[in-house]
Protein backbone atom coordinates (compact mmCIF):
# COMPACT_ATOMS: atom_id res chain seq x y z
CA UNK A 1 0.00 0.00 0.00
CA UNK A 2 1.03 3.76 -0.84
CA UNK A 3 2.28 5.47 2.33
CA UNK A 4 0.11 8.38 3.07
CA UNK A 5 1.42 11.78 2.02
CA UNK A 6 1.01 14.88 3.82
CA UNK A 7 -1.69 17.63 2.77
CA UNK A 8 0.05 20.20 3.32
CA UNK A 9 3.19 18.97 1.54
CA UNK A 10 0.83 17.89 -1.33
CA UNK A 11 -0.42 21.66 -1.67
CA UNK A 12 2.95 23.25 -1.53
CA UNK A 13 3.83 20.70 -3.81
CA UNK A 14 1.18 21.71 -5.70
CA UNK A 15 1.17 25.52 -4.88
CA UNK A 16 5.28 25.42 -6.29
CA UNK A 17 3.99 23.43 -9.70
CA UNK A 18 1.38 25.99 -10.62
CA UNK A 19 4.12 29.27 -9.49
CA UNK A 20 6.31 26.86 -12.02
CA UNK A 21 3.87 26.99 -14.71
CA UNK A 22 2.60 30.38 -14.18
CA UNK A 23 6.25 31.43 -14.63
CA UNK A 24 6.79 29.22 -17.19
CA UNK A 25 3.93 30.28 -19.45
CA UNK A 26 5.17 33.90 -18.44
CA UNK A 27 8.51 33.04 -19.89
CA UNK A 28 7.05 31.82 -22.81
CA UNK A 29 4.38 34.50 -23.79
CA UNK A 30 7.26 36.78 -22.90
CA UNK A 31 9.99 35.26 -25.43
CA UNK A 32 7.41 34.99 -28.19
CA UNK A 33 6.45 38.04 -28.17
CA UNK A 34 9.90 39.45 -27.73
CA UNK A 35 10.63 37.47 -30.70
CA UNK A 36 7.59 38.72 -33.00
CA UNK A 37 9.07 42.38 -31.74
CA UNK A 38 12.37 41.20 -32.99
CA UNK A 39 10.77 39.69 -36.54
CA UNK A 40 8.83 42.80 -36.82
CA UNK A 41 11.85 45.57 -35.66
CA UNK A 42 14.07 43.16 -37.87
CA UNK A 43 11.27 43.60 -41.22
CA UNK A 44 11.14 47.29 -40.17
CA UNK A 45 15.16 47.69 -40.17
CA UNK A 46 16.29 45.39 -42.99
CA UNK A 47 13.71 44.21 -45.04
CA UNK A 48 11.92 47.70 -45.93
CA UNK A 49 15.26 49.49 -46.14
CA UNK A 50 16.53 47.00 -48.20
CA UNK A 51 13.46 47.56 -50.45
CA UNK A 52 13.93 51.57 -49.99
CA UNK A 53 17.52 50.95 -50.93
CA UNK A 54 16.67 48.84 -53.39
CA UNK A 55 14.38 51.39 -55.20
CA UNK A 56 16.32 53.72 -55.40
CA UNK A 57 19.13 52.00 -56.68
CA UNK A 58 16.39 51.33 -59.98
CA UNK A 59 15.73 54.74 -59.99
CA UNK A 60 19.48 55.78 -60.26
CA UNK A 61 20.44 53.41 -62.93
CA UNK A 62 17.32 54.87 -64.71
CA UNK A 63 18.69 58.42 -64.64
CA UNK A 64 22.42 57.10 -65.54
CA UNK A 65 20.11 56.04 -68.67
CA UNK A 66 19.33 59.13 -69.10
CA UNK A 67 22.46 61.03 -68.09
CA UNK A 68 23.94 58.88 -71.14
CA UNK A 69 21.38 59.23 -73.58
CA UNK A 70 22.16 63.50 -73.15
CA UNK A 71 25.89 63.03 -73.13
CA UNK A 72 25.53 61.36 -76.71
CA UNK A 73 23.79 64.31 -78.25
CA UNK A 74 25.80 66.79 -76.20
CA UNK A 75 27.04 70.20 -78.71
CA UNK A 76 28.41 71.98 -75.81
CA UNK A 77 31.64 71.39 -74.00
CA UNK A 78 30.74 72.76 -70.78
CA UNK A 79 27.70 70.79 -71.12
CA UNK A 80 29.22 67.83 -72.08
CA UNK A 81 32.21 68.03 -68.70
CA UNK A 82 28.53 68.94 -66.80
CA UNK A 83 27.02 66.12 -67.59
CA UNK A 84 30.32 63.52 -67.38
CA UNK A 85 30.71 65.06 -64.04
CA UNK A 86 26.90 63.98 -63.18
CA UNK A 87 27.80 60.63 -64.90
CA UNK A 88 30.38 59.88 -62.92
CA UNK A 89 28.74 61.18 -59.45
CA UNK A 90 25.92 58.64 -60.38
CA UNK A 91 28.17 55.56 -60.73
CA UNK A 92 29.53 56.09 -57.70
CA UNK A 93 26.26 56.71 -55.64
CA UNK A 94 25.06 53.40 -57.80
CA UNK A 95 27.89 51.52 -56.09
CA UNK A 96 27.71 52.87 -52.96
CA UNK A 97 24.37 51.60 -52.84
CA UNK A 98 25.31 48.24 -54.04
CA UNK A 99 27.89 47.82 -51.66
CA UNK A 100 25.13 49.04 -48.53
CA UNK A 101 22.91 46.24 -50.25
CA UNK A 102 25.45 43.77 -49.63
CA UNK A 103 26.07 44.40 -46.19
CA UNK A 104 22.47 42.72 -45.03
CA UNK A 105 22.48 39.50 -44.35
CA UNK A 106 21.63 37.63 -47.62
CA UNK A 107 22.27 34.67 -49.06
CA UNK A 108 25.50 33.51 -51.22
CA UNK A 109 23.93 34.01 -54.80
CA UNK A 110 22.58 36.90 -53.66
CA UNK A 111 26.08 38.25 -52.14
CA UNK A 112 27.75 36.77 -55.28
CA UNK A 113 25.62 38.96 -57.82
CA UNK A 114 25.63 41.86 -55.62
CA UNK A 115 29.51 41.60 -56.01
CA UNK A 116 29.15 41.13 -59.71
CA UNK A 117 27.33 44.56 -60.07
CA UNK A 118 29.52 46.00 -58.11
CA UNK A 119 32.78 45.04 -60.17
CA UNK A 120 31.04 46.52 -63.11
CA UNK A 121 30.28 49.69 -61.52
CA UNK A 122 33.72 50.30 -60.40
CA UNK A 123 34.73 49.29 -64.25
CA UNK A 124 32.07 51.83 -65.41
CA UNK A 125 33.99 54.00 -63.55
CA UNK A 126 37.32 53.58 -64.33
CA UNK A 127 35.98 54.17 -67.74
CA UNK A 128 34.92 57.49 -67.25
CA UNK A 129 38.36 59.35 -68.28
CA UNK A 130 38.12 57.18 -71.67
CA UNK A 131 34.84 58.48 -72.06
CA UNK A 132 35.71 62.04 -71.42
CA UNK A 133 38.97 61.72 -74.06
CA UNK A 134 36.87 59.74 -76.56
CA UNK A 135 33.30 62.36 -76.64
CA UNK A 136 36.26 65.57 -76.38
CA UNK A 137 37.58 64.63 -79.54
CA UNK A 138 34.03 63.48 -80.86
CA UNK A 139 32.19 66.80 -80.24
CA UNK A 140 35.35 68.78 -81.35
CA UNK A 141 35.03 66.88 -84.67
CA UNK A 142 31.80 67.52 -84.94
CA UNK A 143 32.34 71.22 -84.06
CA UNK A 144 35.08 71.46 -86.82
CA UNK A 145 32.39 70.20 -89.50
CA UNK A 146 29.72 72.36 -88.27
CA UNK A 147 32.17 74.95 -89.18
CA UNK A 148 32.73 74.06 -92.01
CA UNK A 149 29.33 73.46 -93.02
CA UNK A 150 28.37 76.98 -91.97
CA UNK A 151 31.27 78.42 -94.25
CA UNK A 152 29.90 76.25 -96.33
CA UNK A 153 26.13 77.60 -96.39
CA UNK A 154 27.26 80.55 -96.36
CA UNK A 155 29.62 79.94 -99.49
CA UNK A 156 26.35 78.51 -100.98
CA UNK A 157 23.95 81.20 -100.57
CA UNK A 158 27.05 83.97 -102.05
CA UNK A 159 27.53 81.99 -104.87
CA UNK A 160 23.77 81.05 -105.55
CA UNK A 161 23.11 85.18 -104.93
CA UNK A 162 26.06 86.45 -107.18
CA UNK A 163 25.11 84.13 -110.29
CA UNK A 164 21.60 85.20 -109.82
CA UNK A 165 22.24 88.32 -110.14
CA UNK A 166 24.37 87.63 -113.15
CA UNK A 167 21.86 86.09 -115.00
CA UNK A 168 19.57 89.21 -113.71
CA UNK A 169 21.60 91.62 -115.75
CA UNK A 170 22.13 89.25 -118.67
CA UNK A 171 18.38 89.07 -119.37
CA UNK A 172 18.12 92.82 -118.70
CA UNK A 173 20.84 93.25 -121.39
CA UNK A 174 19.11 90.40 -124.00
CA UNK A 175 15.77 92.40 -123.49
CA UNK A 176 17.64 95.65 -123.91
CA UNK A 177 19.54 93.89 -126.80
CA UNK A 178 16.02 92.57 -128.17
CA UNK A 179 14.48 96.14 -128.27
CA UNK A 180 17.28 97.83 -130.09
CA UNK A 181 17.02 94.74 -132.47
CA UNK A 182 21.06 94.21 -131.92
CA UNK A 183 20.56 90.23 -132.57
CA UNK A 184 24.54 89.44 -132.34
CA UNK A 185 24.75 91.44 -128.86
CA UNK A 186 21.55 89.13 -128.21
CA UNK A 187 23.01 85.95 -129.48
CA UNK A 188 26.15 86.83 -127.18
CA UNK A 189 23.54 87.84 -124.50
CA UNK A 190 22.11 84.40 -124.77
CA UNK A 191 25.18 82.15 -124.71
CA UNK A 192 26.60 83.81 -121.43
CA UNK A 193 23.14 83.24 -120.06
CA UNK A 194 23.37 79.71 -121.17
CA UNK A 195 26.88 79.31 -120.09
CA UNK A 196 26.24 81.55 -116.55
CA UNK A 197 23.52 79.04 -115.84
CA UNK A 198 24.65 76.11 -116.23
CA UNK A 199 27.45 76.99 -114.06
CA UNK A 200 24.83 77.94 -111.85
CA UNK A 201 23.26 75.08 -111.61
CA UNK A 202 26.34 72.51 -111.02
CA UNK A 203 27.51 74.95 -108.53
CA UNK A 204 24.11 74.14 -106.60
CA UNK A 205 24.71 70.56 -107.10
CA UNK A 206 27.97 70.67 -105.14
CA UNK A 207 26.72 72.19 -102.74
CA UNK A 208 24.04 70.11 -101.93
CA UNK A 209 26.46 67.25 -102.65
CA UNK A 210 29.19 68.70 -100.18
CA UNK A 211 25.95 69.75 -97.45
CA UNK A 212 25.03 66.04 -97.51
CA UNK A 213 27.86 64.80 -95.64
CA UNK A 214 25.73 66.70 -92.25
CA UNK A 215 23.80 63.77 -92.53
CA UNK A 216 26.26 61.33 -90.78
CA UNK A 217 26.27 58.85 -93.24
CA UNK A 218 28.82 56.20 -93.34
CA UNK A 219 32.51 56.39 -94.34
CA UNK A 220 31.71 54.87 -97.76
CA UNK A 221 28.69 57.42 -98.85
CA UNK A 222 31.07 60.05 -97.49
CA UNK A 223 33.85 58.52 -100.29
CA UNK A 224 31.14 58.51 -102.97
CA UNK A 225 30.17 61.84 -102.01
CA UNK A 226 33.42 62.84 -102.54
CA UNK A 227 33.78 61.59 -106.13
CA UNK A 228 30.30 63.07 -106.80
CA UNK A 229 31.84 66.19 -105.51
CA UNK A 230 35.01 66.11 -107.66
CA UNK A 231 33.20 65.28 -110.71
CA UNK A 232 31.21 68.19 -110.50
CA UNK A 233 34.29 70.68 -109.81
CA UNK A 234 35.52 68.87 -113.11
CA UNK A 235 32.55 69.39 -114.84
CA UNK A 236 32.46 72.89 -113.46
CA UNK A 237 36.25 73.73 -114.76
CA UNK A 238 35.73 74.03 -118.36
CA UNK A 239 33.17 76.31 -117.71
CA UNK A 240 35.16 78.88 -116.00
CA UNK A 241 36.85 80.07 -119.36
CA UNK A 242 33.72 80.68 -121.03
CA UNK A 243 32.31 82.59 -118.13
CA UNK A 244 32.63 87.12 -118.15
CA UNK A 245 34.19 87.25 -114.86
CA UNK A 246 36.84 83.85 -115.00
CA UNK A 247 38.76 85.42 -111.54
CA UNK A 248 35.48 85.36 -109.90
CA UNK A 249 34.57 81.95 -110.84
CA UNK A 250 38.39 80.76 -110.55
CA UNK A 251 37.95 82.09 -106.89
CA UNK A 252 34.69 80.03 -106.01
CA UNK A 253 36.00 76.96 -107.78
CA UNK A 254 39.11 77.58 -105.58
CA UNK A 255 37.20 77.97 -102.46
CA UNK A 256 35.28 74.72 -103.19
CA UNK A 257 38.21 72.80 -104.05
CA UNK A 258 40.14 73.60 -100.53
CA UNK A 259 36.81 72.46 -98.95
CA UNK A 260 37.06 69.06 -101.01
CA UNK A 261 40.69 68.20 -101.13
CA UNK A 262 42.70 70.20 -98.40
CA UNK A 263 44.73 68.74 -95.43
CA UNK A 264 41.26 69.52 -93.54
CA UNK A 265 38.49 69.20 -96.16
CA UNK A 266 35.33 68.45 -95.47
CA UNK A 267 35.00 64.67 -96.33
CA UNK A 268 38.35 64.06 -94.13
CA UNK A 269 36.49 65.68 -91.06
CA UNK A 270 33.31 63.83 -91.35
CA UNK A 271 35.23 60.67 -91.62
CA UNK A 272 37.11 61.46 -88.90
CA UNK A 273 34.09 63.06 -86.96
CA UNK A 274 32.18 59.59 -87.99
CA UNK A 275 34.92 57.67 -86.33
CA UNK A 276 35.16 59.33 -83.69
CA UNK A 277 31.47 59.63 -83.14
CA UNK A 278 31.06 56.10 -83.43
CA UNK A 279 34.25 55.16 -80.78
CA UNK A 280 32.74 57.56 -78.68
CA UNK A 281 29.16 55.97 -78.97
CA UNK A 282 30.42 52.45 -78.25
CA UNK A 283 31.80 53.76 -74.54
CA UNK A 284 28.63 55.49 -74.61
CA UNK A 285 26.45 52.35 -75.45
CA UNK A 286 28.73 50.15 -72.87
CA UNK A 287 27.39 52.94 -70.63
CA UNK A 288 23.51 53.19 -71.32
CA UNK A 289 23.97 49.10 -71.40
CA UNK A 290 25.31 48.49 -67.95
CA UNK A 291 22.69 51.21 -66.98
CA UNK A 292 19.99 49.18 -68.39
CA UNK A 293 21.23 45.95 -66.77
CA UNK A 294 21.79 47.44 -63.42
CA UNK A 295 18.13 48.90 -63.72
CA UNK A 296 16.84 45.41 -64.36
CA UNK A 297 19.13 44.07 -61.47
CA UNK A 298 17.54 46.17 -58.86
CA UNK A 299 14.36 45.57 -60.79
CA UNK A 300 14.77 42.03 -59.82
CA UNK A 301 16.32 42.60 -56.40
CA UNK A 302 13.38 44.73 -55.56
CA UNK A 303 11.22 42.06 -56.51
CA UNK A 304 12.36 39.89 -54.34
CA UNK A 305 12.95 41.71 -51.11
CA UNK A 306 9.63 42.83 -51.62
CA UNK A 307 8.37 39.23 -51.83
CA UNK A 308 10.58 38.20 -48.89
CA UNK A 309 8.36 40.91 -46.91
CA UNK A 310 5.29 39.18 -48.05
CA UNK A 311 6.51 36.29 -46.67
CA UNK A 312 7.93 37.76 -43.82
CA UNK A 313 4.31 39.27 -43.09
CA UNK A 314 3.23 35.56 -43.47
CA UNK A 315 5.93 34.22 -41.17
CA UNK A 316 4.81 36.87 -38.63
CA UNK A 317 0.87 35.81 -39.31
CA UNK A 318 1.42 32.03 -38.61
CA UNK A 319 3.75 32.97 -35.83
CA UNK A 320 1.04 35.37 -34.26
CA UNK A 321 -1.68 32.34 -34.82
CA UNK A 322 0.89 29.94 -32.88
CA UNK A 323 1.20 32.53 -30.18
CA UNK A 324 -2.75 32.57 -29.70
CA UNK A 325 -2.57 28.72 -29.70
CA UNK A 326 0.07 28.18 -27.37
CA UNK A 327 -1.78 31.09 -24.97
CA UNK A 328 -5.01 29.61 -25.33
CA UNK A 329 -3.66 25.81 -24.61
CA UNK A 330 -1.86 27.10 -21.73
CA UNK A 331 -4.69 29.14 -19.70
CA UNK A 332 -6.91 25.46 -20.53
CA UNK A 333 -3.91 23.71 -18.66
CA UNK A 334 -3.88 26.46 -16.51
CA UNK A 335 -7.86 26.13 -15.74
CA UNK A 336 -7.19 22.65 -15.70
CA UNK A 337 -4.66 22.60 -12.15
CA UNK A 338 -6.83 25.27 -10.68
CA UNK A 339 -9.99 22.92 -10.92
CA UNK A 340 -7.65 20.23 -10.09
CA UNK A 341 -6.58 21.78 -7.14
CA UNK A 342 -9.94 22.58 -5.86
CA UNK A 343 -11.61 19.76 -6.26
CA UNK A 344 -9.01 16.81 -6.34
CA UNK A 345 -7.03 18.40 -3.52
CA UNK A 346 -9.36 21.26 -1.56
CA UNK A 347 -12.98 19.41 -2.25
CA UNK A 348 -12.16 15.80 -2.68
CA UNK A 349 -8.99 16.09 -0.12
CA UNK A 350 -10.37 18.16 2.35
CA UNK A 351 -13.87 19.35 2.66
CA UNK A 352 -15.54 15.75 1.41
CA UNK A 353 -13.59 13.87 4.47
CA UNK A 354 -13.95 17.17 6.73
CA UNK A 355 -17.86 16.95 6.16
CA UNK A 356 -18.07 13.08 6.13
CA UNK A 357 -15.89 13.05 9.68
CA UNK A 358 -17.92 15.63 11.32
CA UNK A 359 -21.21 13.55 10.24
CA UNK A 360 -19.21 10.08 12.23
CA UNK A 361 -18.55 12.33 14.70
CA UNK A 362 -22.64 13.20 15.44
CA UNK A 363 -23.32 9.92 14.78
CA UNK A 364 -20.89 8.85 18.07
CA UNK A 365 -22.21 11.93 19.72
CA UNK A 366 -26.02 10.46 19.36
CA UNK A 367 -24.77 6.84 20.24
CA UNK A 368 -25.01 5.88 16.86
CA UNK A 369 -21.61 3.48 17.15
CA UNK A 370 -21.92 1.32 14.04
CA UNK A 371 -21.42 4.44 12.00
CA UNK A 372 -18.25 3.72 9.12
CA UNK A 373 -15.60 6.14 9.74
CA UNK A 374 -14.40 7.80 6.31
CA UNK A 375 -10.91 7.01 4.46
CA UNK A 376 -8.86 10.14 3.68
CA UNK A 377 -6.04 10.00 1.62
CA UNK A 378 -3.79 12.15 3.32
CA UNK A 379 -1.98 12.05 6.36
CA UNK A 380 -3.53 14.69 8.48
CA UNK A 381 -7.05 13.91 8.12
CA UNK A 382 -5.87 10.17 8.48
CA UNK A 383 -4.64 10.92 11.38
CA UNK A 384 -7.99 12.67 12.47
CA UNK A 385 -9.63 9.61 11.46
CA UNK A 386 -8.12 7.32 13.47
CA UNK A 387 -8.30 9.65 16.79
CA UNK A 388 -12.04 9.48 15.86
CA UNK A 389 -11.32 5.84 15.50
CA UNK A 390 -9.91 5.91 18.82
CA UNK A 391 -13.02 8.29 20.38
CA UNK A 392 -15.44 5.80 18.88
CA UNK A 393 -13.63 2.90 20.75
CA UNK A 394 -13.85 4.85 23.91
CA UNK A 395 -17.85 5.72 23.19
CA UNK A 396 -18.46 2.24 22.97
CA UNK A 397 -17.11 1.62 25.83
CA UNK A 398 -18.45 4.47 28.07
CA UNK A 399 -21.99 3.62 26.41
CA UNK A 400 -21.45 0.05 27.43
CA UNK A 401 -20.68 0.61 30.88
CA UNK A 402 -23.84 3.06 30.96
CA UNK A 403 -26.47 0.36 29.40
CA UNK A 404 -24.82 -2.58 31.19
CA UNK A 405 -25.58 -3.98 35.39
CA UNK A 406 -22.71 -4.48 36.74
CA UNK A 407 -23.80 -6.85 39.37
CA UNK A 408 -25.43 -9.42 36.72
CA UNK A 409 -24.07 -8.51 33.46
CA UNK A 410 -27.74 -7.63 31.98
CA UNK A 411 -28.61 -4.36 30.83
CA UNK A 412 -29.54 -1.66 33.38
CA UNK A 413 -32.60 0.59 33.48
CA UNK A 414 -31.82 3.28 30.93
CA UNK A 415 -30.67 0.69 28.61
CA UNK A 416 -34.50 -0.79 28.87
CA UNK A 417 -36.03 2.44 28.74
CA UNK A 418 -34.51 3.27 25.35
CA UNK A 419 -35.45 0.18 24.01
CA UNK A 420 -39.01 0.15 25.43
CA UNK A 421 -39.27 3.42 23.30
CA UNK A 422 -38.23 1.81 20.07
CA UNK A 423 -40.34 -1.18 20.77
CA UNK A 424 -43.67 1.08 20.93
CA UNK A 425 -42.42 2.97 18.16
CA UNK A 426 -42.14 0.00 16.10
CA UNK A 427 -45.66 -1.76 17.73
CA UNK A 428 -46.96 1.36 16.19
CA UNK A 429 -46.15 1.12 13.11
CA UNK A 430 -46.01 -2.58 12.23
CA UNK A 431 -49.00 -3.11 14.93
CA UNK A 432 -47.07 -6.50 16.90
CA UNK A 433 -48.05 -7.87 20.43
CA UNK A 434 -45.85 -6.16 23.09
CA UNK A 435 -45.08 -7.91 26.43
CA UNK A 436 -43.47 -6.70 29.84
CA UNK A 437 -42.91 -9.18 32.32
CA UNK A 438 -41.83 -7.29 35.89
CA UNK A 439 -40.38 -9.68 38.39
CA UNK A 440 -38.70 -10.13 41.86
CA UNK A 441 -37.55 -12.48 44.56
CA UNK A 442 -39.64 -13.18 47.12
CA UNK A 443 -38.35 -12.46 50.91
CA UNK A 444 -34.80 -11.05 49.33
CA UNK A 445 -34.57 -8.90 52.77
CA UNK A 446 -34.77 -12.03 54.47
CA UNK A 447 -32.35 -13.62 52.31
CA UNK A 448 -29.71 -10.95 52.51
CA UNK A 449 -30.11 -10.71 56.11
CA UNK A 450 -30.28 -14.31 56.52
CA UNK A 451 -27.18 -15.39 53.99
CA UNK A 452 -25.57 -12.02 54.20
CA UNK A 453 -25.27 -9.33 50.78
CA UNK A 454 -22.63 -11.38 49.22
CA UNK A 455 -24.87 -14.49 48.95
CA UNK A 456 -27.19 -11.87 47.94
CA UNK A 457 -25.48 -10.78 44.72
CA UNK A 458 -24.44 -14.19 44.10
CA UNK A 459 -28.16 -15.33 44.26
CA UNK A 460 -29.09 -12.50 41.88
CA UNK A 461 -26.28 -13.07 39.46
CA UNK A 462 -27.15 -16.96 39.48
CA UNK A 463 -31.14 -16.14 38.78
CA UNK A 464 -30.03 -14.28 35.88
CA UNK A 465 -27.99 -16.56 34.26
CA UNK A 466 -30.67 -19.66 34.67
CA UNK A 467 -33.34 -16.73 33.14
CA UNK A 468 -30.96 -15.50 30.07
CA UNK A 469 -30.68 -19.71 29.42
CA UNK A 470 -34.57 -19.47 28.99
CA UNK A 471 -34.63 -17.01 26.62
CA UNK A 472 -36.38 -17.59 23.37
CA UNK A 473 -34.47 -16.26 20.73
CA UNK A 474 -32.02 -13.15 21.91
CA UNK A 475 -34.23 -9.94 20.57
CA UNK A 476 -35.54 -9.98 24.06
CA UNK A 477 -34.65 -7.14 26.34
CA UNK A 478 -33.42 -8.28 29.83
CA UNK A 479 -32.65 -6.45 32.17
CA UNK A 480 -32.35 -5.14 35.68
CA UNK A 481 -34.99 -2.79 37.03
CA UNK A 482 -33.61 -1.44 39.87
CA UNK A 483 -32.52 -3.61 43.41
CA UNK A 484 -33.73 -7.34 42.99
CA UNK A 485 -36.28 -6.61 40.55
CA UNK A 486 -36.20 -7.55 36.65
CA UNK A 487 -38.13 -6.76 33.45
CA UNK A 488 -38.14 -8.69 30.59
CA UNK A 489 -39.97 -7.14 27.22
CA UNK A 490 -40.93 -9.15 24.68
CA UNK A 491 -42.13 -8.40 20.87
CA UNK A 492 -44.24 -10.57 18.49
CA UNK A 493 -46.01 -12.66 21.51
CA UNK A 494 -49.25 -13.11 22.07
CA UNK A 495 -50.96 -13.19 25.56
CA UNK A 496 -50.81 -17.32 25.63
CA UNK A 497 -46.61 -17.16 24.34
CA UNK A 498 -46.31 -14.08 27.24
CA UNK A 499 -48.05 -16.35 30.25
CA UNK A 500 -46.19 -19.56 29.08
CA UNK A 501 -42.49 -17.49 29.14
CA UNK A 502 -43.05 -15.83 32.39
CA UNK A 503 -44.25 -19.49 33.67
CA UNK A 504 -41.42 -20.98 32.17
CA UNK A 505 -38.95 -18.23 34.04
CA UNK A 506 -40.62 -18.90 37.24
CA UNK A 507 -40.36 -22.43 37.05
CA UNK A 508 -36.77 -22.62 36.60
CA UNK A 509 -35.88 -20.70 39.47
CA UNK A 510 -38.69 -22.93 41.26
CA UNK A 511 -35.85 -25.78 39.45
CA UNK A 512 -32.34 -23.89 40.39
CA UNK A 513 -33.56 -24.80 43.99
CA UNK A 514 -31.54 -21.71 45.52
CA UNK A 515 -31.60 -22.40 49.32
CA UNK A 516 -34.08 -20.13 51.37
CA UNK A 517 -34.69 -21.15 54.85
CA UNK A 518 -37.28 -17.82 55.19
CA UNK A 519 -39.55 -19.00 52.21
CA UNK A 520 -42.90 -21.27 53.08
CA UNK A 521 -40.81 -23.44 50.14
CA UNK A 522 -37.56 -23.44 51.53
CA UNK A 523 -35.86 -22.25 47.77
CA UNK A 524 -35.49 -19.25 46.61
CA UNK A 525 -38.63 -17.83 44.58
CA UNK A 526 -40.01 -15.60 41.98
CA UNK A 527 -43.07 -12.90 41.49
CA UNK A 528 -43.97 -12.39 38.21
CA UNK A 529 -46.49 -9.31 36.40
CA UNK A 530 -47.59 -9.61 33.32
CA UNK A 531 -48.04 -6.57 30.76
CA UNK A 532 -49.84 -7.24 27.21
CA UNK A 533 -50.03 -4.92 24.97
CA UNK A 534 -52.30 -5.93 22.35
CA UNK A 535 -51.51 -5.33 18.64
CA UNK A 536 -54.23 -2.54 18.09
CA UNK A 537 -53.72 -1.19 21.36
CA UNK A 538 -51.76 1.94 22.03
CA UNK A 539 -50.35 2.51 25.42
CA UNK A 540 -47.07 5.33 26.92
CA UNK A 541 -44.33 3.58 28.06
CA UNK A 542 -45.62 4.83 31.61
CA UNK A 543 -48.89 3.19 31.44
CA UNK A 544 -47.29 -0.38 29.86
CA UNK A 545 -44.33 -0.37 33.00
CA UNK A 546 -47.45 0.70 35.35
CA UNK A 547 -49.48 -1.76 34.37
CA UNK A 548 -46.28 -4.44 34.76
CA UNK A 549 -45.64 -3.18 38.15
CA UNK A 550 -49.74 -3.84 38.93
CA UNK A 551 -49.67 -7.11 37.91
CA UNK A 552 -46.24 -8.01 40.01
CA UNK A 553 -47.64 -6.56 43.01
CA UNK A 554 -50.86 -8.36 42.74
CA UNK A 555 -49.03 -11.73 42.19
CA UNK A 556 -47.14 -10.70 45.60
CA UNK A 557 -50.77 -9.87 47.32
CA UNK A 558 -51.64 -13.52 45.52
CA UNK A 559 -48.86 -15.40 47.91
CA UNK A 560 -45.42 -14.78 45.80
CA UNK A 561 -44.12 -17.11 43.64
CA UNK A 562 -46.67 -16.79 40.97
CA UNK A 563 -47.83 -14.78 37.51
CA UNK A 564 -50.26 -12.33 37.71
CA UNK A 565 -51.49 -11.31 33.77
CA UNK A 566 -52.66 -7.97 32.79
CA UNK A 567 -53.73 -6.49 29.38
CA UNK A 568 -53.08 -2.16 29.32
CA UNK A 569 -55.45 -0.05 29.42
CA UNK A 570 -58.41 0.34 31.69
CA UNK A 571 -60.19 0.90 28.00
CA UNK A 572 -59.40 -2.52 26.59
CA UNK A 573 -62.54 -5.11 25.64
CA UNK A 574 -61.64 -8.52 26.23
CA UNK A 575 -61.95 -10.63 23.40
CA UNK A 576 -63.41 -14.29 24.14
CA UNK A 577 -60.58 -16.49 25.27
CA UNK A 578 -58.59 -13.61 26.48
CA UNK A 579 -57.49 -14.14 29.81
CA UNK A 580 -59.37 -12.06 33.02
CA UNK A 581 -57.17 -9.65 34.62
N1 LIG B 1 -27.48 -8.50 48.30
C1 LIG B 1 -28.13 -7.60 47.68
N2 LIG B 1 -29.30 -7.16 48.14
C2 LIG B 1 -30.00 -6.21 47.51
C3 LIG B 1 -29.48 -5.65 46.32
N3 LIG B 1 -30.39 -4.72 45.88
C4 LIG B 1 -31.43 -4.71 46.78
N4 LIG B 1 -31.19 -5.63 47.77
C5 LIG B 1 -32.03 -5.88 48.88
O1 LIG B 1 -33.26 -6.37 48.48
C6 LIG B 1 -34.18 -6.15 49.52
C7 LIG B 1 -35.53 -5.84 49.05
O2 LIG B 1 -36.43 -5.90 50.08
P1 LIG B 1 -37.97 -5.71 49.92
O3 LIG B 1 -38.22 -4.55 49.01
O4 LIG B 1 -38.55 -5.55 51.22
O5 LIG B 1 -38.49 -7.02 49.24
P2 LIG B 1 -38.62 -8.48 49.84
O6 LIG B 1 -37.91 -8.53 51.02
O7 LIG B 1 -38.13 -9.42 48.81
O8 LIG B 1 -40.12 -8.60 50.02
P3 LIG B 1 -41.13 -9.12 48.97
O9 LIG B 1 -40.69 -8.65 47.64
O10 LIG B 1 -42.44 -8.55 49.29
O11 LIG B 1 -41.07 -10.58 49.05
C8 LIG B 1 -33.57 -5.05 50.39
O12 LIG B 1 -33.23 -5.62 51.64
C9 LIG B 1 -32.33 -4.66 49.65
O13 LIG B 1 -31.27 -4.38 50.53
C10 LIG B 1 -28.24 -6.12 45.84
O14 LIG B 1 -27.73 -5.68 44.83
N5 LIG B 1 -27.61 -7.10 46.56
Amino acid sequence: MRPLQSLKRKLTILFYLISLMTVGIGIIAVSLSQSLKLQVDAMVANDLAEVRLAMSQVRLAEQLQTTVAKLKNVVDDTERSDLLRELSAQWQQLLNGTQKLGSFHHSDDQTSALGEQAIMQQQMLSTLARLDEFSSQALLSRLQVANLIQNLNDMQAGFVREYRDNLGNLDERARDAMTQGNIPALNSLLSDHHINSEFLHLGERLFATLLRTTEHLPPVEINSLQRQSLRLLREMEPLVSQLNDRESADNWLAQLKHQMVGSDNLFELSRNQQKRRAVAGTHFDEHANMARQSADFFQEEFRQRDENIRNASLDLKRDAMAFLVLIVVAGIVYCGLIWLTNWHFIAKGIINPVIATRNAMNDIVNEKLDTVLPKADNLELQQMVSSLETLKSYAAQVKAISEIDGLTGIHNRRYFDLKLDAALARHQKEHIHLGLIMFDLDYFKQFNDTYGHLAGDQCLKDVVNRIKQLLPNGNETFARYGGEEFVLLVQGYDWRALRQIAEDIRESIVTLAIPHRQTPQGIATLSLGIAHLPQDQRATAQELIATGDTALYRAKRRGKNCCEFMVVSTSYEPKPGDPLI
